[in-house]
């Protein structure tokens, strides 16, 4: 088969091409971007395939940077955007089940594409639009299907994070996952203790920002492996439930963990230990702990001042997308951005007064300088008072009065 116009990123890495094809080696476009190609999908990044050995790859272009020479693979920077072009390779050893005990560099594209995952990620495309199918990748792309190349126990023996790409374009695309392959998924779901889980994150993310999230999550848990996943295997009945309930993906990871952590009804501090279990950054775990806070008002049906001023104009969409795939559709989102932007501060910096003015009032510094900043900032927002520098002053000192 042939592809009649190709997509302009091929277009502008041809001259890579072509300088390997003119030095008497072969090359091709292979991986993502030409599954995607095929599917009308837009495509991210260009990645190329050659017979060349990474040291001839080097002698043809004047700039490159050895971004994982030890694999084959080289950046190529002279033609604007940096192209990863990786030696065609096999594979052996895996007795980490994640990364091969040695590669071997090849001649043979077919043997190249015989170590990849699956079939629709093991085609490889010609600058004249050709696309070279050895293992019926094409079939499956046209049915629908995510299929290991070979044998599936091998491949996922090989590499076990495969078995959480499967899932994943499952959701991205709306296929469905090859029979033979689900079985090889459900042999081997314990493997993926042995993978880093940073990149076990960001595979089940992929999995929730993907269009059709049900598909992925509906073998990640019948074949279990959910249970090899940082903290999952005590949530399988919720995590069922919110395959029945999504409709869509979710538009950001602070949404997927959002939503994870309001189906799974943990409070802060059960928060904090699954995304730290799961290996995330600290921004991430506090926004996913303040936007949960806001789901559950938004569910409550009383978003009040003091809720949308703490949340915050992002992670109050994120909290009413969430409620709205949990089924609370009783805020509109625009509604509550209005009411965010209406409110009379937006920061403790807004105040009129500070700390250096509540000293120069008289006021000592230390802790309770800071109640006091609190109180003020907290009946502001409310709206108990005028964000007004003679009101504050007074309303401080009041507070301290009162309490001392
Ligand atoms: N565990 C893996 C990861 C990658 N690959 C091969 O390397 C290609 C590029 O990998 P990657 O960029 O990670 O995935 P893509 O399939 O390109 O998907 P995406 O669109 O998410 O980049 C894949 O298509 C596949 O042929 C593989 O065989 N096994
Ligand atoms: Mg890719």
């Amino acid at each position: 088969m042939k592809i009649e116009t190709l997509p302009e990123e091929f277009v502008k890495a041809q001259p890579i091409i072509d300088t390997i094809e003119a030095a008497g080696f072969e090359a091709y476009y292979v991986g993502g971007s030409v599954r995607d190609t095929l599917l009308g999908l837009p495509i991210h990044d260009v990645d190329i395939a050659t017979s060349a050995y990474p040291q001839e790859v080097k002698s043809l272009f004047k700039r490159t940077v050895d971004t994982g020479i030890e694999h084959g693979t080289v950046m190529i920077l002279d033609h604007g955007t940096g192209y990863e072009t990786t030696t065609f390779r096999t594979e052996s050893g895996y007795q980490d089940y994640r990364r091969p005990d040695s590669v071997q560099f090849v001649r043979s594209l077919k043997e190249d594409l015989n170590r990849r995952d699956f079939t629709i990620n093991a085609l490889a495309l010609k600058t004249d639009g050709t696309i070279i199918d050895y293992f019926d990748g094409l079939d499956d792309l046209k049915a629908e299907r995510i299929r290991a190349v070979g044998d599936p126990e091998k491949r996922f023996n090989e590499d076990a994070l495969r078995m959480m790409r499967a899932v994943r374009f499952a959701s991205q695309l709306n296929f469905v996952i090859d029979p033979a392959t689900v079985t090889g998924i459900e042999h081997h779901g314990q493997l993926l203790t042995k993978i880093a889980v940073e990149r076990i994150h960001v595979e089940f993310v992929k999995l929730l920002l993907g269009k059709w999230p049900a598909k992925g999550l509906d073998v990640f848990l019948q074949t279990g492996l959910y249970q090899y996943c940082p903290d999952f295997d005590q949530y399988r009945d919720q995590l069922s439930q919110l395959q029945h309930q999504l409709k869509t993906g979710m538009s950001s990871e602070t949404a997927v963990w959002t939503l994870i952590a309001s189906k799974l009804s943990l409070t802060g501090n059960q928060i904090d230990r699954l995304l730290k279990d799961w290996k995330s950054a600290n921004q991430l775990i506090s926004d996913t702990r303040t936007a949960v806070k806001a789901v559950r008002a938004i569910q409550a049906g009383s978003v009040d001042d003091w809720t949308l001023y703490q949340t915050g104009r992002q992670l109050l969409s994120v909290a009413n997308e969430v409620a709205g795939q949990l089924g609370t559709t009783r805020y509109v989102t625009k509604e509550l951005i209005t009411a965010y932007e209406n409110l009379s501060i937006h920061s403790k910096k807004e105040l009129e007064i500070g700390g250096q003015d509540l000293m120069a009032a008289g006021i000592k510094p230390g802790p309770q300088l800071g109640q006091a900043l609190d109180y003020i900032e907290r009946q502001v927002v409310d709206g108990h008072l005028a964000n007004q520098s003679s009101d504050l002053k007074a309303a401080a000192i009041n507070y301290l009065n009162e309490k001392a």
